[in-house]
């Protein structure tokens, strides 16, 4: 299976990169995992909505540009439909019975993820309506995917 992160902007904080890092080299026995990272938009903080809406887009394309039709997508979304770890496991290992063997998950910038690439997703998953920091959100759903594998090995790892 080929599990890939879609996520705008760069990883800049180190601890984030060591606890990344770490839950990649665990996903290695499962998966092929990468991450592509797309530039984000340079922006001034202030931004009126269609300015927003602009930014988003940018990010939309350059986000939509790595995903190849055959991929199943999850956007990553504040409002997006909520899992338990056993039912996001249960999940993952549907789609690999049914075939699915690109899952990517995408992760928005600073502003969120544009219309264009929550319609083409095939599911958004919300981790809870706190708003994470992207980097964070990263390390976040790594560990879950990691946690995913675990749980359908049966390994003590997920209590
Ligand atoms: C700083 S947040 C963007 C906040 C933006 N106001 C929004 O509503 O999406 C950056 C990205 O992290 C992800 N994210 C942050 N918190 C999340 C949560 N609780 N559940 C799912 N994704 C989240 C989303 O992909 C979001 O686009």
């Amino acid at each position: 299976m080929n599990i890939k992160l879609v996520v705008v902007g760069k990883l800049k904080e180190k601890y984030f990169k060591a606890g990344i890092d770490e839950y990649s080299k665990r996903l290695s026995r499962f998966c092929k995992f990468r991450i592509i990272e797309v530039p984000d938009e340079k922006a001034p903080e202030s931004l009126s909505e269609s300015e927003m809406q602009d930014v988003m887009d940018k990010e939309g394309t350059r986000i939509l540009d790595k995903i190849a039709d055959k991929e199943y997508v999850y956007a990553l979304a504040i409002l997006g439909k909520e899992r338990a770890s056993e039912e996001f496991a249960k999940e993952i290992d549907k789609l690999a019975t049914y075939g699915h063997s690109d899952i990517t998950f995408v992760i928005g910038g600073s502003l969120g993820l544009a219309p264009k690439v929550l319609k083409r997703a095939d599911t958004q998953i919300s981790f809870g309506r706190f708003t994470l920091p992207h980097q964070l959100m990263r390390l976040v759903l790594t560990e879950q995917i990691y946690r995913a594998f675990m749980i359908n090995e049966g390994s003590p790892y997920h209590k």
